[in-house]
């Protein structure tokens, strides 16, 4: 297992995401290991360079440094491709088209209506007028797009801030579960008790870098 800076014992597997001396001017060196199924948790106080790090994970920002995942760098994909592979959900998610539904279209709608049921949003609202959503259905939805593309690391900006207990309830549980198939996830979160819902190994910005907690 690679230890917390990310360092590989010889003979085992590769994380799943991997992060060596990331950075851009506004944070790092980043030094990073994510395993399959794991969850990471990032605290900090803000403006400490918590989006930095996932946009520089991303691809969304310049700067250097090594990213792979499964052991293979990034520069093996295109940057589409590898944003299909590791999706990051900003805090305040883009919207391209007026109607909700609209950004669903080549997504698995099976998938999409059984996520959408779980976080407590009713198929309707597929129909609704993006602008007449609420803060946190708009929230929640972001959610079930990033996880209808099918990634292999979500990178997930304060995915629940905006959210009433239930719903943050409701979207911890989905998580879980999409961890136990598999999935890793990285989330930046301002609430402490939720890495620990989440069984998270925490760790702190503190003026763009990274300790463990
Ligand atoms: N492209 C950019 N141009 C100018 N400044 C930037 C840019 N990207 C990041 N920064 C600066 O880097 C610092 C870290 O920003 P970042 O968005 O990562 O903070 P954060 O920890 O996510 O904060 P918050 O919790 O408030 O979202 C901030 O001072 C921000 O203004």
């Amino acid at each position: 297992m690679p230890d917390a800076a990310g360092a590989e014992t010889p003979g085992l597997p590769s994380p799943r995401l991997q992060v060596r001396a990331l950075r851009s001017s506004f944070g790092g060196p980043f030094e990073l290991a994510l395993g399959r199924g794991e969850c990471v948790c990032i605290v900090g106080r803000s403006g400490s360079g918590k989006s930095v790090l996932l946009r520089l994970i991303a691809d969304l920002d310049p700067g250097t440094g090594e990213v792979s995942l499964d052991g293979t760098p990034r520069e093996h994909w295109s940057a589409p491709a590898w944003r299909r592979r590791v999706v990051y959900q900003p805090a305040e998610p883009a919207w391209w088209a007026p109607r909700a539904g609209d950004h669903f279209q080549g997504g698995d709608a099976v998938l999409v209506q059984a996520s959408m049921q779980r976080l407590g949003l009713v198929p309707a609202l597929l129909d609704a007028e993006v602008d007449r959503l609420s803060t946190g259905e708009r929230l929640r939805l972001a959610l079930v797009r990033s996880l209808a593309i099918g990634p292999r690391v979500l990178l997930l900006d304060e995915p629940t801030a905006a959210l009433d207990e239930a719903s943050v309830a409701s979207v911890e549980t989905l998580l879980r579960e999409r961890l136990a198939q598999g999935l890793s996830l990285l989330i930046v979160t301002h609430a402490q008790e939720q890495a620990r819902r989440m069984g998270a190994r925490v760790f702190e910005m503190v003026s763009g870098r990274l300790y463990p907690r």
